[in-house]
């Protein structure tokens, strides 16, 4: 045989593979195959952030529109009432993903088996209060839940803290659930991220969806540090980046940044309580890029335990800049760091140094 028929029969060859499995797809997609359901967990579910985020686990916006789900909702005595009402709107709804639900003030019922843990119950800052005021409250319900999920929960469950001061409870949760991997658990500064590319969007009048690799670094508080020093925008001539656009370095390293790190502030002295449906939204961000994937080129901030990268102490839950694939994050590494980034990112790692004292401090 020469060369040339060779090639004729790869060619041949080729097309019968891909005419094969073109058939297989479309068969398979009469079959109607579907997914086992995830059971995922809300607790603090009768609050306002649980009644945003519910639907939404349903609609299938955390895990996809093929993916059934079975929801555990938890709250406390004082909330059943409320949390049976959210239960009976879920049935109202008739979601088709849906497969099942179970509310209960019981945190053994409603730890056992889960998936995915979002943790949202607790006791929400109010108008003038600090972080840490809310500390000792919600530090103590971290370390009896963590006792449950480790015992109760699938062995390999993901867990997002959600509740404030969201990193120093995820820490505790880790420490008092010594079984549960610590890459598992996680907080939310996904809703910071977005706050960040929401402002860069309204700044340049470009469309949220083309701004990207924004980065929050550190403590989901004040002394976070929004960093736009590698965030691009897609435009008709190709990616540039924010600096340049932006052209006022003056302004994105003040006025930005504080508004990014004050607009809790700011919604709850509008609303007179805190974020809720954005809070909501970027927590199914949050599970969604961790479990299916970042797009590719793209990274989001996540709260995750620290490994030392970027000099941060080890042994803190801290928001990095991080990559999703098959379910893993992984921390994007070799960013240039200047010196004013550097002082942002030790200041609030310090901060987070101090919570943790504190927050070992309540437990005693
Ligand atoms: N990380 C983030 O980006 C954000 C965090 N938050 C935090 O999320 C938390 C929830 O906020 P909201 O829904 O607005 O508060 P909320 O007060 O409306 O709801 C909290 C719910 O948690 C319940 N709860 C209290 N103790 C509980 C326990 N031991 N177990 C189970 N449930 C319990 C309450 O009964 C209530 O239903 C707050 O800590 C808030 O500060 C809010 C916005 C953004
Ligand atoms: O500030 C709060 O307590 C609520 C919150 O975490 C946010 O909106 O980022």
């Amino acid at each position: 045989m020469d060369k040339l028929e060779l090639a004729e029969q790869i060619a041949v060859l080729s097309g019968c593979l891909y005419l094969s499995w073109k058939i297989v797809k479309y068969v398979w997609s009469f079959l109607d195959v579907e997914e086992d359901p995830v059971t995922v967990l809300v607790t603090g579910a009768a609050g306002q952030i649980g009644y945003a985020l519910v639907p939404m686990i349903a609609r299938g916006e955390m895990l996809g529109t093929n993916q059934p789900v079975i929801l555990h909702l938890l709250d406390i005595e004082p909330a059943a009432e409320a949390l049976n009402a959210v239960k009976m709107e879920l049935i109202d709804s008739a979601f088709p993903l849906l497969k099942g639900v179970v509310a209960t003030t019981n945190v053994v019922e409603a730890c056992t088996d889960v998936d995915i843990a979002i943790m949202v119950g607790g006791f929400p800052r109010k108008d003038g209060m600090e972080r840490k005021d809310v500390m000792s409250k919600n530090v103590s319900i971290y370390k009896a839940q963590a006792a449950a999920l480790e015992q109760h929960a699938s062995s390999n469950c993901k867990v997002l803290l959600v509740a404030n001061p969201a990193n120093t409870n995820a820490l505790i949760l880790k420490e008092f659930a010594p079984s549960i991997p610590e890459d598992n658990i996680t907080c939310l500064t996904r809703l910071d991220h977005n706050r960040a590319l929401g402002q860069i969007s309204e700044r340049l009048n470009v469309h949220v969806n083309d701004v990207k690799n924004v980065i929050i670094w550190g403590n989901h508080s004040s002394t976070q540090y929004p960093d736009v020093n590698h965030a691009t925008v897609s435009t008709d001539k190709g990616t540039k980046s924010v600096r340049e656009l932006v052209n006022n370095d003056q302004w994105l390293n003040t006025e930005f940044v504080t508004t990014v790190q004050q607009r809790g502030a700011a919604i709850i002295k509008s609303r007179k309580s805190s974020s809720a449906f954005s809070a909501a939204s970027s927590a199914c961000d949050h599970i969604r890029d961790w479990v299916l994937g970042t797009p590719k080129g793209t990274w989001v901030s996540m709260g995750v335990y620290s490994d030392g990268s970027y000099g941060v102490q080890p042994g803190l839950i801290y928001s990095f800049p991080v990559t999703c694939e098959k379910g893993e994050w992984s921390i994007v590494q070799g960013l240039k760091i200047d010196e004013f980034s550097r002082a942002k990112m030790d200041a609030t790692a310090e901060e987070l140094i101090e919570e943790k004292a504190l927050a070992y401090s309540c437990l005693n």
